[in-house]
């Protein structure tokens, strides 16, 4: 298989491999005849590109160089700059001859350019607007120790603009975990193959702006490695869409039910039933405690909403919808529980959120299935797996796998770079923002996810596009009003928008 045709990159997302993926990349590539050192020295180009796209008229920088060929691409770059006029501070972790291969070929061009070299002390001011992170990159085994460790919190001190080398120094390459230490990146330019371990865990609040550059690679290296990966990207939704005929009726697109909102729990549910409206579900019902009848149908009143005191009452309605969507504010209770099992008696596909999870991970233990979706935070996801939330988060890929493949059908691993895993691998989410950790966000995204499952696309679209649009939607609800206060409701506005590619920002900015 060739690199992945661009139709499949949009609809799949783009390939992200794991670092012994991109070595294995370097491998065929220098076999397909392209040596080490032309490989070291496109990369410090394309590094050499970035930089002066994002600081125009630089004059002046210093670039941190490890022992190893990351610290080779910094040689080779502080040349280019050199060869270009400016004043460069090359400072070494380790002497020239603890260098060898292309690393120490880099260091020998450098030094024929005229950059001198300082060997790195721990009392060192580093000089220029900014500092080229050139210390560690795919070869960190382990917890950054000795002076790497006394460098990346020195670059973090010091306060300038960094530009990372392939990876922040410190991050673990394929579960985006900060190993003891991380440097904090202002943009990483990164070569061959775009980095699991730079969108998911710790990294999204690390990279910076991810730059990625091929390098002409895919041409040599025929890719027929599977990806660890796909990022989603933007691309991807329009990609995926169903067409809506221009003779639709509500019957053809879909009916949803919510199930939810125990007695004293009643927002979470109103609020993954809107978002599953304003996704563009045909029909969409809600069975909720009796309490919360009427506060819904003021609320919404295009959800048409029922109040059952249990299990019961649900009166056929799962067997009239499409998908059901069940765990916003459904409690642990008897009520809950109840709700549950009914669920999981209809024979129609799920979204499986919040308190349904912990059910799951309790008292209905052994479930598996294909045709749900599991939207796990960290902790639900520790439930589920019988781990600690730490654990989870040390290597979220692992985790989300591991969940898919414990209870089948598609993982979604919410979070900092949210992942989704399913048959088809897995999909990593690079967008979103902190304001998303308030509660309701959650139950957004199960409805989203509940109106595309109804407007019929396959499973894992449907989860892969639902993140992708909930995560990019509250990016957009921040640029509009800010982190602070965002709401699950201002997020399936966006959301909507986001599903209309005619719409812009601008065109919904006057509809408001
Ligand atoms: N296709 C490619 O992959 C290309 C990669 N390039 C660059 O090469 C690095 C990978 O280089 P490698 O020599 O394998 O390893 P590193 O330079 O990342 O690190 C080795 C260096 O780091 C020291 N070290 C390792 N672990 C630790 C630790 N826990 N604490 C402290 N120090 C540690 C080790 O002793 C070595 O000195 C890749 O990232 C790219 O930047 C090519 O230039 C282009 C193609
Ligand atoms: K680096």
């Amino acid at each position: 298989m060739s690199v992945e045709s661009f139709d499949h990159w949009q609809r799949h997302g783009r390939p992200l491999y794991r670092a012994d993926q991109v070595r294995e990349l370097d491998r065929r590539t220098i076999a397909a005849g392209i040596e080490g050192f032309a490989l070291m020295q496109r990369a410090a180009a394309a590094a050499w590109q970035s930089l002066k796209a994002r600081w125009p008229g630089v004059r002046s920088f210093s670039v941190l160089c490890g022992g190893g060929n990351n610290g080779g691409d910094g040689h080779v770059l502080a040349a280019m700059a050199a060869a270009e006029g400016l004043a460069v501070q090359r400072i070494l972790l380790k002497p020239r001859d603890a260098l060898s291969g292309d690393a120490g070929r880099a260091a020998d061009m450098a030094t024929a350019a005229g950059v001198e070299a300082v060997p790195w002390h721990s009392d060192l001011v580093l000089e220029g607007e900014l500092v080229v992170d050139a210390l560690l990159g795919t070869g960190l085994g382990g917890e950054v120790r000795g002076e790497a460790r006394e460098a990346i919190e020195a670059v973090n001190a010091s306060g300038l603009p960094v530009l990372a080398i392939d990876i922040p120094s410190g991050l673990h390459a394929d579960t985006g975990a900060v190993l003891g230490v991380a440097v904090q990146a202002t943009r990483t330019v990164t070569f061959i193959g775009d980095k699991l371990g730079l969108h998911t865990g710790a990294a999204p609040a690390r990279v910076g702006e991810v730059d990625f550059r091929a390098l002409g690679v895919e041409a040599e290296a025929e890719v027929d490695l599977v990806p660890a990966a796909h990022l989603l990207d933007a691309g991807l939704i329009a990609a995926w869409l169903p067409p809506r005929p221009r003779d639709a009726h509500k019957g053809d697109v879909g009916h949803a039910l919510v199930l939810g909102g125990a007695p004293g729990l009643g927002g979470a549910a109103l609020l993954a039933a809107e978002a599953c409206a304003r996704l563009g579900a045909g029909k969409v019902s809600l069975a909720t405690a009796p309490e919360h009848v009427t506060a819904s149908l003021v609320r919404r009143p295009e959800v048409m909403v029922h109040g059952i005191r249990g299990a019961g009452e649900l009166d056929g309605l799962a067997d009239r919808a499409d998908v059901l969507v069940v765990g916003p504010g459904l409690g642990q209770g008897s009520w809950g529980q109840g709700v549950l099992q009914a669920a999981l008696g209809a024979e129609r596909p799920l979204v499986v959120d919040a308190d349904a999870l912990n059910l799951l991970a309790t008292l209905f233990t052994g479930q598996r299935r294909e045709e749900w979706v599991l939207t796990p935070h960290p902790g639900e996801a520790a439930r589920l797996l019988g781990l600690s939330p730490g654990e989870v988060e040390a290597d979220r890929p692992a985790a989300a796998l591991a969940l898919q493949r414990r209870y089948g059908g598609v993982v979604v691993l919410k979070g900092a770079g949210s992942l989704v895993a399913g048959p088809e691998g897995l999909a990593v989410c690079p967008h979103g923002n902190p304001g998303m950790a308030s509660g309701g966000m959650g139950d957004a995204l199960s409805g989203i996810l509940g109106a595309l499952l109804a407007q019929g696309l396959p499973l894992e679209a449907a989860a892969r596009l639902g993140v992708l649009v909930h995560a990019l939607a509250a990016d957009m609800a921040v640029r509009q009003g800010g982190e602070r206060g965002l709401l699950a409701g201002d997020l399936a506005s966006c959301a909507r928008i986001l599903v209309n590619p005619t719409m812009g920002e601008d065109d919904a900015a006057a509809t408001r």
